[in-house]
């Protein structure tokens, strides 16, 4: 481990897509740091490039220029096979606990299967760690063999937190992570995700649109827009007093998302204290 560096340093991130237009640069000399057990919040209006940053993170995505340098190691520099060692310290959380989880598999199967294709353990120690993993989301232990299907959209959430948490990573993604929930059951996710952090010291790279969930989760908050960074800082500087028009414009139509276009419904930024 490197002491002297972040625990997630991205520099100069740029990510292109080969469109029938030809190149598109969706992700434009983008560079933040994360420290270890923080969280930093990703926010923009549809389009902006967040979950393009989450792939590349996740190196599902290969970028076009920059380094992704996770405790001092470069992921970008790295083919999959010197990749692959390193990728149970980096998990994703998605949007849709409807279509990321098969519904056909068991919360057993599913929590399992990431240790399973790290061979780790023995089935019954699986087994035994994936009572461990519902019990830290909280979920009884009789939903173990309840099939995806079985749940509702916060449990299957819960199931995908304990999924992603089963290879002890060191940091997660989670990309819209609670977009798709009712507020009260968002409420109980993000505590969730707040005690766990408290609990193990994971850090997190929390994509939203909703800038009264990040108020809540995130130590600090990266505005993008058209795939540029427009402004980062501390949580309360930037949702408090935003030093850029941009962001002011975000921070209304938070409040009123007739002011902005391109901002979905499903996108309007609930809870923001003003
Ligand atoms: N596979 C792809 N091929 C071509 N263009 C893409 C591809 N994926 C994303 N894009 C484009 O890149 C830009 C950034 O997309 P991205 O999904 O990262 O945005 P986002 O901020 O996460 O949006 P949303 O909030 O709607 O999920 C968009 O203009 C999108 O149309």
């Amino acid at each position: 481990m490197n002491q002297q560096a972040p625990f997630l340093s991205v520099k100069n991130l740029s990510v292109e897509y080969n469109t029938h237009n030809g190149i598109f640069r969706a992700v434009d000399d983008v560079s933040f740091d994360l420290e270890r057990g923080t969280t930093l919040a990703v926010v923009g209006e549809s389009g902006c490039g967040k979950s393009t940053i989450a792939k590349s993170i996740m190196r599902l995505l290969k970028p076009a220029k920059g380094q992704i340098l996770l405790d001092g190691t470069d992921l970008v520099a790295l083919n999959e096979k010197r990749l692959r060692p390193l990728r149970r310290k980096f998990q994703m959380v998605f949007q849709d606990p409807y279509g990321s989880l098969d519904p056909s598999h068991s919360a057993e199967q599913i929590i399992t299967e990431p240790l399973k294709i790290q061979k780790s353990g023995t089935p019954a120690e699986r087994r035994k760690e994936a009572l461990r993993l519902l019990d830290r989301v909280g979920l009884p232990e009789g939903a173990l063999d309840k099939r995806a299907n079985e749940f509702s959209g916060g449990q299957r959430q819960r199931i995908g937190i304990a999924r992603a948490l089963a290879s002890k990573p060191e940091l997660l993604v989670c990309d819209e992570a609670t977009s798709a929930l009712d507020v009260s059951v968002q409420a109980q996710v993000l505590k969730l995700l707040a005690e766990i952090q408290e609990d193990t010291g994971i850090s997190y790279v929390f994509i939203s649109h909703n800038l009264g969930v990040v108020q809540e989760i995130s130590d600090q908050v990266m505005v993008m827009r058209k795939g540029k960074l427009v402004e980062l800082g501390s949580t309360e500087q930037v949702l408090t007093s935003p030093a850029q028009p941009y962001t002011r414009k975000l921070r209304r139509a938070a409040l009123d998302p007739s002011q902005m276009e391109g901002v979905k419904p499903r996108h309007i930024l609930a809870g923001l204290a003003s």
